[in-house]
């Protein structure tokens, strides 16, 4: 989705005047980063810390559909589906590298754009930008983006630290992600029936921008410090609530229960999912891109977070034995299965 009238040839900069157009306006703002952008390697600092590093890669046709995706919302979000894991290991992220794809329809404004989301998300968590790779794709965009961060080295938190009679809680709230793509995929598919017919996203602001523009949780993670509380184990919400509890679950040897009247749900997601005839609680155990942080805590944490209304207790921690499993609404109890997103499957 790109509607820019003018259209530089990328070419005419060449590599290296593209890698530095679209980076000058990017400087290093934390101690960590020596060198950024510019030399063979970028240099960093831990400062005592312990090291994060995840990847992530983004394919056009895979993971985003550029029919819909606006570029600038695209850098802004791989940006944040990248920090969303050093979030997740209770961390603080402070660089990352970005390495572009580019198919050879791409003028240099459809690049600025992206480049321009890029620079809104490391404004906005304070990231430095230290390097990546650039090379032209005959297979449509492809970005990968690698994200850094520190932590003490007792404040890292894995999946597998689960303990029986934990909480499971859980931020924000889940599925507006998945019901979003599903109204962007029906106004795609009425437009290319009839392209006169302009979409219908009315009243759908939320779940469009659950899709769009996620927002990885670094302030649950200063508030968890705030709080004085460190969870036993996490993970992020990415391809959906089922997925993460079965990995919480399997890596640290326990069995997890939830109960589906405790998962939250925005009101717009819930009608949406309703209209669209798909259950509300599939879309937040299977859909995915919640991006929200899914976290086990000591019972005696509870009382330091019972008041806060962006995290939600949803079950608990069991023996291993007992598997993971979700009590419904008409008491009923069912197995958790990994149903999730899943590129294979596409
Ligand atoms: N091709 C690969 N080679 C090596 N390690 C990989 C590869 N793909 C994924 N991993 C590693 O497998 C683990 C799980 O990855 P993934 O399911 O993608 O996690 P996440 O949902 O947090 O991105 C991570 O430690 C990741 O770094
Ligand atoms: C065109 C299109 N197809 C599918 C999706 C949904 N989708 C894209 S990525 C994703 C989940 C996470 O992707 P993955 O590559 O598994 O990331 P990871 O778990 O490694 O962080 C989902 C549900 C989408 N947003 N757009
Ligand atoms: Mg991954």
């Amino acid at each position: 989705m790109f509607e820019n009238k003018e259209r530089t040839d990328i070419n005419e900069l060449g590599e290296f005047g593209l890698i530095k157009h679209l980076t000058t306006n990017f400087k290093i703002r934390n101690d960590y980063s020596v060198k950024g952008v510019g030399d063979d390697a970028a240099v960093l600092d831990a400062k005592g810390k312990q090291t994060l590093v995840s990847t992530d890669l983004l394919l056009e046709g895979i993971h985003f559909d550029l029919a819909y995706v606006p570029l600038m919302h695209l850098g802004y979000k791989a940006v944040q589906v990248n920090l969303s894991d050093i979030y997740a290991m209770n961390g603080k992220a402070s660089q990352i590298t970005v390495s572009l794809g580019l198919s050879s329809k791409f003028p240099l404004e459809a690049v600025e754009e992206i480049y321009k989301g890029i620079e809104l998300a490391c404004n906005k968590f304070n990231i430095d930008l230290i390097g990546g790779d650039t090379s032209a794709s005959k297979q449509g965009l492809v970005i990968s983006i690698t994200s850094i961060g520190y932590a003490d080295a007792d404040k890292v938190t894995y999946r597998n630290g689960a303990q029986e009679n934990d909480l499971l809680c859980v931020s924000g709230d889940l599925g507006g992600a998945y019901v979003g793509l599903q109204i962007l995929e029906r106004e795609k598919l009425i437009y290319l029936e009839n392209p006169q017919i302009q979409p219908d996203l009315e009243g759908k602001d939320y779940i469009i921008e659950r899709q769009l523009k996620p927002e990885a949780r670094m302030d649950i993670v200063a508030l968890l410090e705030d709080m004085n509380i460190k969870p036993t184990s996490m993970i992020d919400v990415s391809d959906g609530l089922a997925s993460e509890i079965l990995h919480l679950a399997t890596e640290s040897d326990k069995g997890i229960t939830i109960y589906e009247d405790k998962i939250p749900l925005d009101p717009m997601t819930y009608e949406t999912a309703r209209e669209l005839g798909i259950d509300p609680t599939v879309c937040a155990l299977s859909g995915g891109e919640d991006y929200e942080l899914l976290f086990t805590i000591s019972q005696e944490d509870y009382k330091k977070l019972k008041h806060d209304v962006d995290i939600t207790v949803i079950g608990h921690v069991t023996d291993k034995n007992s598997g993971c499993k979700m009590v419904s609404k008409s008491n009923n109890v069912h197995e958790l299965k990994a149903q999730g997103w899943n590129a294979f499957n596409k």
